[in-house]
């Protein structure tokens, strides 16, 4: 890959792909007097670059560290941030920057889409799986006791500006879990994405190879499309849930020490062994599943004895009408399909055939 690749959502923003890209993270908040720069702790180094290029003329800029990971996605850090934003006199001409994984982005994202009722936000991910997912799309927000992202807003960034150069640091459990999205935009949509993966591992993991911007540009493309379609989850977008249901009953059931991308792995497995027994996937399609994520050393399966508590979590997925449970299946690779109000029993065969 060589220079800067840029995709545009819809008509709204664009999405920049490319090496020591967040240097010119300053080009995309145009004339602001105001910026909060949020980030995660273990990019601290790389916040204080961010925030020395912003400091020109007049501009005030604001530096604040978020608790890591998921700790960053409650409502008392951003009720924290309001606070800064309001002692500092933020107008909607000023500007939020989230630099950090998704869970920075989620929280950054809330933190600009709750102020004022909507101030610009510009998502600089550091993850894999911020980069080609939590960052673009504009859903934004944080967890609460009962479930995971039960409070939010959709929120669109102003630019998303994904430097592949921030991956270096990425520890390698995080980048591997960054491939669970990228496998999924593969299983709803784009095939092509699956068979780069199996023909060389190795090759997609390699933070410096050619493999994984291809990637990372394809699983952006997915979802950029996707979300112009349907930007706030009326149909389409659903499919970008795909395997999260069960995903998200797992995070929450471990309290956030799993892994999002870890979880969405084991997700995509056990949707796909219900729809199996659904009669609409075949069981090879089920093993292929399998066999990709198994490949980049993602996990498939959950622990066992654990099916009342997933249950009543996975009851809360924003996908469920009244007490009908609706899961994203795919009926083929790239044919996604709704299945809704599944037997009872087929939910836990699947949950027994992934523990
Ligand atoms: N809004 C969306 O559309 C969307 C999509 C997918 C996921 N998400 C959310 O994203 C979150 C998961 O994101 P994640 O996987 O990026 O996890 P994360 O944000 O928790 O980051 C993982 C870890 O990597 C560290 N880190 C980040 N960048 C680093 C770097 N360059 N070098 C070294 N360490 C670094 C972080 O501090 C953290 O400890 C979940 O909360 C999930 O719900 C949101
Ligand atoms: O962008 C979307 O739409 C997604 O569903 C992407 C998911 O990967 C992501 O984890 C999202 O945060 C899940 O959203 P939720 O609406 O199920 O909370
Ligand atoms: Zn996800």
């Amino acid at each position: 890959m060589s220079g800067t690749k840029v995709i545009r959502v819809g008509d709204d923003y664009e999405v920049f792909i490319g090496r020591g890209v967040a240097d010119q993270v300053a080009d995309h908040v145009g004339d602001a007097m105001r910026v909060l720069l949020v980030h995660a702790p273990a990019v601290a180094d790389k916040a204080e670059q961010v925030a020395a290029s912003l400091r020109t003329g007049d501009r005030q800029v604001v530096v604040r560290v978020l608790p890591d990971a998921e700790s960053a996605k409650q409502i008392g850090v951003a009720a924290d941030l309001w606070a800064t934003l309001g002692q500092a006199g933020f107008t909607r001409t000023d500007v939020v920057v989230a630099l950090g994984g998704g869970a920075t982005t989620d929280l950054g994202g809330f933190v600009a889409a709750g102020w004022l009722r909507g101030v610009p936000v510009v998502q600089v991910p550091t993850t894999l799986l911020g980069m080609v997912d939590a960052a673009v799309g504009g859903k934004t927000g944080v967890n609460t006791a009962e479930g995971k992202n039960l409070v939010g807003a959709f929120h669109s960034p102003s630019a998303v500006v994904c430097d592949l150069d921030l991956l270096h640091t990425l520890p390698w459990a995080d980048l591997v879990a960054g491939f669970a999205e990228v496998i999924k935009c593969g299983f709803i949509a784009d095939p092509q994405i699956l068979r780069l993966i199996e023909s060389d591992p190795e090759a997609a993991l390699d933070v410096d190879g050619e493999v994984l911007p291809e990637l990372v540009s394809r699983a952006v493309a997915v979802k950029a499309r996707v979300v112009a379609a349907d930007p706030r989850e009326s149909s389409l977008r659903e499919i970008l849930n795909y395997g999260h249901t069960f995903a998200h009953a797992i995070e929450q059931v471990e309290h956030y020490r799993w892994r999002h991308g870890d979880a969405v792995a084991v997700g995509m497995v056990y949707v796909a062994e219900l729809a199996c027994r659904a009669g609409m996937l075949d069981e090879t399609i089920v093993a292929e599943h399998r066999r990709i994520l198994d490949l980049v050393g993602l996990p498939t399966r959950y622990e066992p004895g654990r099916w009342d508590e997933l249950l009543t979590a996975m009851s809360r997925d924003k996908k469920t009408r009244g007490a009908t449970l609706r899961f994203v299946v795919l009926t083929d690779i790239a044919e996604p399909a709704r299945l809704e109000g599944p037997d009872p029993q087929w939910l836990r065969e699947a949950y027994d055939a992934v523990s």
